[in-house]
């Protein structure tokens, strides 16, 4: 039984998936404190949440069966991505499904702040009839500038350009042709606030974004120019605005955000007459809040158990395409890993995988990560590693990774070989998913070989003799150790050979020991991929 806790407020009806799963039993106890989190994170497998819960660290390493974070909605800013990946907790979020909220709310608050509405508001509903004080402005003609053109920068300015307004916008990201699709005239930050009467930010929160508007960029301001950001609190600095208002460069300000949230009682924000404020809302309407909790609750059922999942933030996206392609290779990699790494002795200086057939011309990065959790996970184990976490982990560990391609599969549509380089010894062995058998391994050193990637192996490396066959065999079998198959490979006759056997059950240490003795016998290796 797989256990989710819940610790922000998300919607039950997206959450419907989760809830109904035979194999998942969810908690749902919002508002708990980072103490809290710590003494309870332990006995769960994911945790849910939306901006309130900050992810620390602290909490991450409190939680030893944490496999992922889910967040409903967009930013990331609240969980520590850097120990989530360094500990191996895959963090996803669900960034489609409260664009046009978002979008609609960036709307509201500038419309808002053009006729002063919240201010008129508390003034009428205070007894007082004053329509001289709030004579507000037009949208059409204006020029607006947007700063961050992603899903929800580019859905305001289509709604702007629909009202009227010429766009001006900022995206590193952003090229000239899409940009001229939806009709905006891409410009430097420094020809936004030099010219737009409206501004709106719509960036994530980042080193680089933090303070993008601030005492340098209000001396140089448009006059009069009205700012939202319903995006993340800090990427306008809260007092030099306050400041731009107070000199009357800023004509005024509408955010839904704030570097601290809540802010606190005295911020400069709460009573200003030209600032209009809301609660972090952006994303507050019954349709957002279903979407991204029916995509969070999808993502997170699919990774507990194992299965394909999208939007992990701290691992590079797989494009749905080429999910499909390498997907069926997840498991060949990961166990080819595991099996070298049971062969070889030593610490692991490098690894060199070449990716032949029809995996040569495809992004085979995630299938990299795959073959070092097989690796790693061997010496650091299988709860410590995962595909989210095994590059960083061996970059860690200065762990050299080479990636080639070749062509020539010497038979195979697909194969992959990878070597290991330890500090002692370099072996390697190629792997490949045949049609209708599935994942083998098909070499090992020079020897071809055709074994299942399952269950126990006993490689027994020896001299090409006769006897020596007969000789392991009995010995397993007087020690009652089933032989399910075997297969024997050598360089030349009279050479070195190879002898891969399938044993049913693990066996005894001092069988082993005991093969090893015989003179012939070079070296006995059980390798387990039975997991
Ligand atoms: N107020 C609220 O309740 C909500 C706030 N948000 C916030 O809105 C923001 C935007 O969300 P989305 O549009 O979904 O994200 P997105 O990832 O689609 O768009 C962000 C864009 O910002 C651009 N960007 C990054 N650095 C930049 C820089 N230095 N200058 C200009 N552009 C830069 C990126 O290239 C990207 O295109 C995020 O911060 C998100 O957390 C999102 C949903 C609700
Ligand atoms: O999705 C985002 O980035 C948001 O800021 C929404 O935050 P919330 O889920 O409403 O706490």
């Amino acid at each position: 039984m797989y256990k989710v806790l819940v610790s922000d407020p998300i919607s039950d009806l997206g959450l419907q998936q989760l809830t109904e799963a035979s194999d998942v039993e969810i908690v749902k106890q919002a508002g708990l404190s980072e103490d809290e989190l710590v003494s309870i994170i332990g006995q769960f497998d994911a945790l849910l949440v939306r901006s309130q819960t900050k992810v620390t660290r602290r909490i991450m390493e409190a939680g030893t069966n944490l496999k992922v974070i889910g967040r409903a909605g967009v930013g990331v800013d609240n969980i520590d991505l850097e120990a989530a990946t360094s500990l191996g907790i895959v963090v996803i979020n669900a960034p489609d499904g409260n664009t046009i909220t978002t979008c609609e709310h960036t709307f509201a608050m500038m419309m808002a702040l053009a006729r002063h509405i919240p201010q008129a508001y508390k003034k009428t509903v205070g007894g007082e009839w004053d329509r001289k004080s709030f004579v507000g402005v037009e949208l059409r003609n204006k020029t607006l500038g947007v700063l961050g053109l992603g899903r929800i920068g580019s859905e305001v300015a289509k709604r702007a350009i629909a009202f009227g307004m010429k766009v001006l916008g900022y995206d590193p990201f952003m090229t000239e042709e899409r940009a001229e699709k939806v009709g905006i005239k891409l410009a430097s930050v420094d020809e936004i606030i030099r010219n737009a009467d409206f501004m709106t930010v719509h960036t994530p929160l980042t080193s680089e974004t933090h303070h993008m508007i601030a005492g340098p960029q209000f001396e140089v301001m448009k006059k009069g120019m009205r700012i939202v950001n319903c995006a993340r609190g800090g990427i306008i600095d809260e007092y030099a605005l306050v400041e731009a208002i107070d000199q009357g460069i800023v004509h005024g300000a509408a955010f839904d955000v704030f570097e601290h949230e809540p802010p606190a009682e005295d911020h400069p924000f709460l009573k200003h007459p030209k600032i209009i404020v809301t609660p972090h809302l952006g994303a507050s309407t019954v349709e957002a809040q279903e979407n991204v909790a029916i995509d969070v609750a999808e993502q997170v059922i699919h990774i507990l158990r194992n299965e394909p999942f999208k939007n992990a933030v701290n691992m590079p996206p797989i494009p749905a395409e080429l999910l499909s392609k390498i997907q069926p290779y997840f498991k060949l990699c990961d166990k080819l890993g595991n099996a070298l790494a049971q062969m070889t002795d030593g610490p692991v200086r490098e690894i060199t995988i070449n990716y032949s057939g029809e995996l040569a011309d495809l992004d085979t990065n995630p299938l990299t990560r795959y073959v070092l959790k097989g690796i790693l996970s061997h010496h650091l184990g299988f709860e410590q590693v995962n595909a989210v976490n095994s590059m960083h982990l061996a970059k860690q560990r200065d762990i050299n990774i080479v990636v080639q391609k070749s062509i020539s599969t010497q038979g195979f549509t697909n194969r992959i070989t990878l070597s290991l380089k330890t500090k002692d010894e370099e072996r390697w062995l190629s792997g490949s998913l045949l049609a209708g058998f599935g994942e083998r391994i098909v070499q090992i050193g020079p020897y071809p070989v055709d074994i299942p990637t399952e269950g126990h192996l006993l490689l027994v490396s020896h001299m090409d003799k006769p006897g020596i066959i007969g000789r392991v065999g009995t010995l397993l079998g007087n020690n009652d150790v089933n032989i399910a198959t075997m297969q024997v490979g050598r360089t030349d006759v009279g050479g070195s050979a190879i002898m891969v056997l399938t044993i049913d059950k693990q066996a005894p240490k001092a069988v082993l020991e005991q093969l090893a003795e015989s003179p012939e016998i070079k070296r006995v290796r059980e390798v387990r991929l039975d997991y």
